[in-house]
C-alpha cells in the first residue's frame, strides 16, 4: 500500500487560558533545534558531519501513536456505526495504547467515515468515569481548517472539566485531548488530499494555529511537531540523511520542484534508491527543518526488511538532538476493516521495537486479547456492519 506520510503538527487543547508551560518550552526547544538546524544547513557548512551528538536514554523514547480508529477506519465503505468505533478505542485503550488517533473533523464529503467524529469526542469526554479506561489516554484528532478546529473547540467547550490541561499528564479519569493539523510533502498528494497546493494547506495551518492562540475559547497551543514526514520517496530521504547530507532552503526548493514534476516511477527500492541517486540524494528531515519543523516521528509504513531497514536509519544516525517518536498507521485498525492488512502486523511491530531496545508500552497478547484486532468481537461484528445493524 503506497503510503505518503504527512507533515503534522500536533496542538493540545486545554481548558480555556491555561497556558502550558512545559509545551511552550518544549515548542521552544522543538524550534530551537529546528532554528539551529536550518542555520546549519543553510550555512551548508560541513559542521552536520561533525561528531555525531552524543546519545542520551532519554533519546531512545518512542511514542507509538495508534491511528487505525481513524486512518484505519476512514477508508470502510460501510458507515460503522459509532457504538463499534467507540467500542475499538476502548479495546485499543485496554491493549496499552496511551496515544489513540479517534477521529478527524474534517468534510464528511470527503471523509464520510469521519463525520461522527464530535460525537466520538463528545462520548469520550461525556462518559462517566467508571467507564473510562484503565490507563491515562491521549485522544488525537485530525483538524485541516479553521473550520475543524471550531467543530472541536465546541465540543471541547461543553466539557471544560473533562480533560486535562496540557501539559498536565493525562489520568485514567480525564483524558488528554490532541489535535493534529496535517499538511502534505508533495503537491500533488496536498490536492488530492486537502484540495489545495502546500503553500495554502500551511497558510491554513498557520490559521489554525492563530485562532488557537486567541485569548477566547479553549487554548490551544503548538506543542513540538508530532508527525512530519516525506514525499513517497521517504525512504531514499531516510537514507541519504544517515549519510549527512545537509539541507539548504533553495535545496529543498529545487527538489521539491523535482518532486513534484516527477516521482519514481516504480516503487521498487533499488528504483527509488537510483532516481535518488540521479537527484542529488537529498533528505527530507533537513527539508522539514527549513519550514520550521524537527521531524520527530517517522511513520513506519513499510512491511518490507528493506523498508523496515531504512526506516530504522534515522534512529540509527541521528543526532540525538531530538527524540524520535514512531507513529505508524493502523497496526489495529486496518486489521479491524475486514480485507485489509495491516501495513505492520501488530506482532512483527512488538519484535521490531524490542530488537531496537525499546518497549512499546504494549504486548502482543494484550494486543489481542483486547480484542481490537478480530473484526468479529467489535460492537455487533463484521456482519453487523455490513447489515448495518447495529
Ligand atoms: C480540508 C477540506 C475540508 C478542504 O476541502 P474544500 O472542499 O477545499 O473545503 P471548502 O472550504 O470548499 O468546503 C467544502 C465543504 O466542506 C465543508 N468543510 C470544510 N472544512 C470542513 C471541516 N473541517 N469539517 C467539516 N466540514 C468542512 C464546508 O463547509 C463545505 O461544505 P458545504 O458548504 O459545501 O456544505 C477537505 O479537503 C477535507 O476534508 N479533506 C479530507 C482530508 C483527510 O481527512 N484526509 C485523510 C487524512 S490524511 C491521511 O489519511 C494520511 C495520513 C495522515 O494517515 C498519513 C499516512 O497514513 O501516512
Amino acid at each position: 500500500m503506497a503510503r505518503h506520510a504527512l507533515l503534522s503538527r500536533r496542538l493540545l487543547a486545554s481548558r480555556p487560558c491555561v497556558r502550558a508551560a512545559t509545551t511552550t518550552t518544549t515548542r521552544r526547544r522543538a524550534f530551537a533545534t529546528a532554528a539551529s538546524s536550518s542555520s546549519s544547513s543553510s550555512s551548508s557548512s560541513s559542521s552536520s558531519s561533525s561528531a555525531p551528538h552524543p546519545r542520551r536514554a532519554s533519546d531512545y523514547r518512542v511514542k507509538l501513536v495508534e491511528v487505525g480508529p481513524r486512518d484505519g477506519l476512514q477508508n470502510e465503505k460501510t458507515a460503522v456505526p459509532l457504538p463499534v468505533k467507540l467500542d475499538l478505542i476502548d479495546r485499543l485503550a485496554r491493549a496499552g495504547m496511551t496515544t489513540v488517533e479517534a477521529g478527524a473533523f474534517v468534510s464528511p464529503k470527503w471523509v464520510p467515515q469521519m463525520a461522527g467524529s464530535s460525537e466520538i469526542l463528545d462520548h469520550l469526554l461525556g462518559r462517566a468515569p467508571a467507564s473510562a479506561p484503565a490507563g491515562p489516554l491521549t485522544y488525537s484528532f485530525l483538524v485541516p481548517n479553521l473550520k475543524g478546529l471550531d467543530a472541536a473547540v465546541r465540543v471541547l467547550a461543553r466539557h471544560p472539566d473533562a480533560f486535562t490541561p496540557d501539559p498536565l499528564p493525562p489520568t485514567p479519569s480525564k483524558p488528554a485531548i490532541e489535535l493534529a493539523v496535517f499538511a502534505a510533502a508533495t503537491e500533488s498528494f496536498s490536492r488530492a488530499n486537502l484540495n489545495c497546493d502546500i503553500d495554502t494547506s500551511l497558510a491554513r495551518f498557520r490559521e489554525v494555529i492563530q485562532a488557537a492562540k486567541e485569548p477566547a475559547g479553549a487554548a490551544l497551543l503548538l506543542p513540538p511537531p508530532r508527525r512530519c514526514a516525506c514525499a513517497p520517496t521517504s525512504r531514499w530521504c531516510w537514507a541519504a540523511r544517515s549519510r549527512g547530507t545537509t539541507w539548504t532552503r533553495t535545496r529543498w526548493r529545487a527538489s521539491r520542484r523535482r518532486c513534484s514534476r516527477r516521482g519514481p516511477t516504480r516503487s521498487r527500492w533499488g528504483t527509488r534508491r537510483a532516481w535518488a541517486r540521479r537527484r542529488g540524494r537529498r533528505s527530507c528531515s533537513g527539508a522539514w527543518r527549513a519550514r520550521g519543523c524537527a521531524p520527530r516521528t517517522w511513520p513506519c509504513t513499510s512491511t518490507t526488511r528493506t523498508g523496515r531497514r531504512s526506516s530504522t536509519r534515522p534512529w540509527r544516525s541521528s543526532t540525538g538532538s531530538e527524540p524520535l517518536t514512531a507513529a505508524w498507521p493502523g497496526s489495529a485498525g486496518a486489521r479491524t476493516a475486514p480485507g485489509r492488512r495491516a501495513t505492520w502486523r501488530p506482532r512483527t511491530s512488538c519484535t521490531f521495537w524490542r530488537r531496537w531496545g525499546w518497549t512499546p508500552g504494549w504486548t502482543w497478547t494484550r494486543w489481542w486479547t483486547s480484542g481490537s484486532g478480530s473484526p468479529r468481537r467489535l460492537g455487533g461484528g463484521t456482519a453487523a456492519w455490513s447489515a448495518g445493524r447495529c
